[in-house]
């Protein structure tokens, strides 16, 4: 089978499928490792599914196993499509629920899960948009990663620090399981999103820039986030996994 590496946005990921679900959690953290395997933020897998055009399961660049990825659930849609595991529309299972994915070309967009506002901690604001994002409105250049840290383990969350400017959104993630800043995750830009829309910053639609500085654009239609930019395929080998 083709095992292959793909970037949403600078966010990383090694794909594969195949028809065994088993954990594959000490897989992920051989593969993952930047040093002695191939190198990622995580691992997708993805498996048939009687339903849906596919199931997968995500796990960290640690092993963890997540229940959503933004920019996973993007590039697992592209590598689908490429390997005519599902049409251009497509709808797969996640730990959190189902996505809906659309390809055009490199460009791919997905409906993410419904979300969650889940409180106010001093100046921060916790989401769940899959997984469970910390938000602070703030100067980028204020991203410590210290601070994220503590509040990483505090709060069982992904950190993100978000500033609107010239009606544009910039994001800075630190990301659990990957245990450092990314250089982009999708769930924590649609957090942030969901921050900035609340205390009026920006209108239903937006342009994105992680740290990777590429373009996405987050929309809310009928209380639904969909989130879309560009997938690359940027390795593949013809491999036993
Ligand atoms: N990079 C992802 C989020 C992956 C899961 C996260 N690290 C967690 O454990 O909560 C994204 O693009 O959303």
């Amino acid at each position: 089978m083709f095992v292959c590496k793909y970037s949403a946005s600078g966010n990383d990921f090694v794909i594969f499928h195949t028809f065994k679900k088993k954990d594959r959690s000490n897989l992920a953290k051989k593969l993952c490792d930047r040093f002695n395997g191939i190198g990622a933020d995580g691992l997708i897998v993805l498996l048939p599914h009687k339903t849906y055009d596919f199931e997968w399961q995500f796990y960290n660049a640690d092993g963890s196993e997540a229940s959503m990825c933004g920019n996973g659930s993007r590039a697992a849609a592209l590598y689908a499509y490429k390997y005519d595991l599902a049409s251009s529309k497509m709808k797969f299972l996640t730990g959190a629920g189902v996505i809906e994915a659309e390809v055009d070309g490199d460009i791919v967009e997905t409906q993410l899960t419904p979300y969650k506002e889940l409180g106010k901690f001093d100046e921060w604001e916790l989401f769940d948009t899959g997984v469970p994002h910390l938000v602070k409105l703030d100067k980028l250049e204020n991203f410590n990663i210290n601070e994220c840290r503590e509040l990483r383990y505090k709060h069982n969350a992904n950190v993100n620090i978000a500033e609107v400017k010239d009606n544009k959104l910039f994001v800075r993630t630190y990301e659990r399981g990957v245990e450092d800043e990314t250089l982009a995750c999708g769930t924590g830009m649609c957090a942030s999103f969901l921050k900035a829309r609340k205390e009026g910053l920006i209108g239903d639609s937006i342009k994105v820039y992680p740290k990777s500085k590429e373009e996405l654009e987050i929309s809310l239609k009928k209380n639904r986030l969909y989130f879309k930019g560009r997938v690359k395929e940027t390795f593949k080998a013809l491999c036993e996994v």
